[in-house]
């Protein structure tokens, strides 16, 4: 990104010491875009009308046509928004103890809040006060001038690519307004997205599946599931040595920009300082059939089949203690 103009400077952007290549951006005519995607390998798609008629969506107008229905606001008391799965909370042991020993407290607060009053508490936020993240699925609870614009995006444009990429169905829509700051710290989905920035700028970081051994999930059954857990911006290398090496992409996306986020791999979200509040639309697809299996296996399908595995054992273990001995007495000495 050189010197021309770009409406963001690097002061913007948050400081980690990782090694971060840019992911291309190909403009949507390009034939390469589909090669890049047949191969799972990220791209920011630029030119494309996929959400154009929402680039009117201001805050004024989404309060005026909104709907008055609650939405899903995230709250949290630092710039993160870890996202957590509830139902891994209070989870039942097959022997009826509960927890697992998990101790869990949400780093985030769900709520869920009228428009006008998530607007009000964005504009006058400041320094100190509890950040706000929207993040809801575009449903009919919204207004009919939104249902409009909604119905206006370039379906042609996704559908095509869900059809050249022999994607399953569109599963949803998320519309996103967060914060200037606010970060959604590394994670993994299990579902193709493309994501279509519509307002202001924000920086995604990108890792391939391949660096899952440097970026340390959390257990299957934890509540941070698919969540990293090293903090990016004080990383702890005593525990996690391997988030050293890690290699990554990253890009700052304008409006009318679409990356694609191949399932699988993991991203960092980070809506910049000091750059307004911004506003996203994802289109999360199931992944199609998996085609013929290649050998060695693509490294997505070992972190399914590790996951299989994870669940496998407690589910037959029951104590999540007892996995690595276990599996240290599978592998050590044995399949060195
Ligand atoms: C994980 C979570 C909370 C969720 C649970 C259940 C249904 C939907 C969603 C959903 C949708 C979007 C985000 C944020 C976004 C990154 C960003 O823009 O901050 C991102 O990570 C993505 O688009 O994949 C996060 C979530
Ligand atoms: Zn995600």
């Amino acid at each position: 990104m050189g010197s021309e103009k770009k409406g963001w400077d690097y002061s913007q952007l948050r400081k980690y010491d990782i090694s971060l290549e840019q992911i291309p951006r190909l403009d949507y005519q390009d034939p390469k875009v589909d090669e890049l995607m047949a191969e799972n390998e990220p791209v920011v798609i630029t030119g494309s009308k996929l959400v154009k008629s929402a680039e009117k969506w201001n805050l004024d107008y989404l309060e005026k046509h909104m709907g008055n229905g609650d939405f899903t606001v995230f709250i949290s008391r630092n710039y993160k928004f870890k996202y957590y799965d509830e139902k891994k909370i209070l989870q039942k042991l097959p022997n009826n103890e509960t927890n697992r020993g998990v101790e869990f407290t949400p780093p985030t607060k769900m709520v869920e809040m009228k428009l006008p009053e998530f607007i009000k508490r964005l504009k006058e936020w400041k320094r100190g006060d509890e950040r706000l993240y929207l993040q809801q699925g575009l449903n009919d609870t919204v207004g009919p001038a939104i249902v409009r614009d909604f119905l206006k995006f370039d379906w042609d444009f996704c559908n095509s690519i869900q059809k050249k990429q022999n994607w399953g169905p569109l599963t949803s829509n998320h519309l996103l307004i967060g914060m200037e700051g606010n970060v959604t710290p590394c994670h993994y989905d299990e579902q193709q997205n493309l994501f279509a920035q519509v307002q202001g700028y924000k920086r995604c970081i990108l890792f391939s599946p391949d660096q899952f051994d440097r970026l340390y999930p959390h257990p299957v059954y934890h509540p941070h599931d698919r969540q990293s857990m090293v903090d990016f911006e004080r990383p702890d290398y005593s525990k996690f040595p391997k988030f050293k090496d890690i290699k990554g992409c990253e890009t700052v996306m304008e409006p009318g920009d679409v990356l694609y986020i191949p399932i699988y791999w993991w991203h960092q979200v980070e809506s910049l300082m000091r750059g307004d509040h911004t506003i996203t639309i994802n289109f999360w697809y199931k992944n199609g059939p998996t085609g013929p299996i290649t050998y060695p296996l693509k490294s997505h399908h070992k972190v399914a089949v590790m996951r299989n595995v994870e669940k496998m054992l407690l589910e037959v273990l029951h104590d999540p203690k007892e996995i690595p001995p276990l599996m240290r007495a599978l592998v050590l000495g044995r399949y060195t």
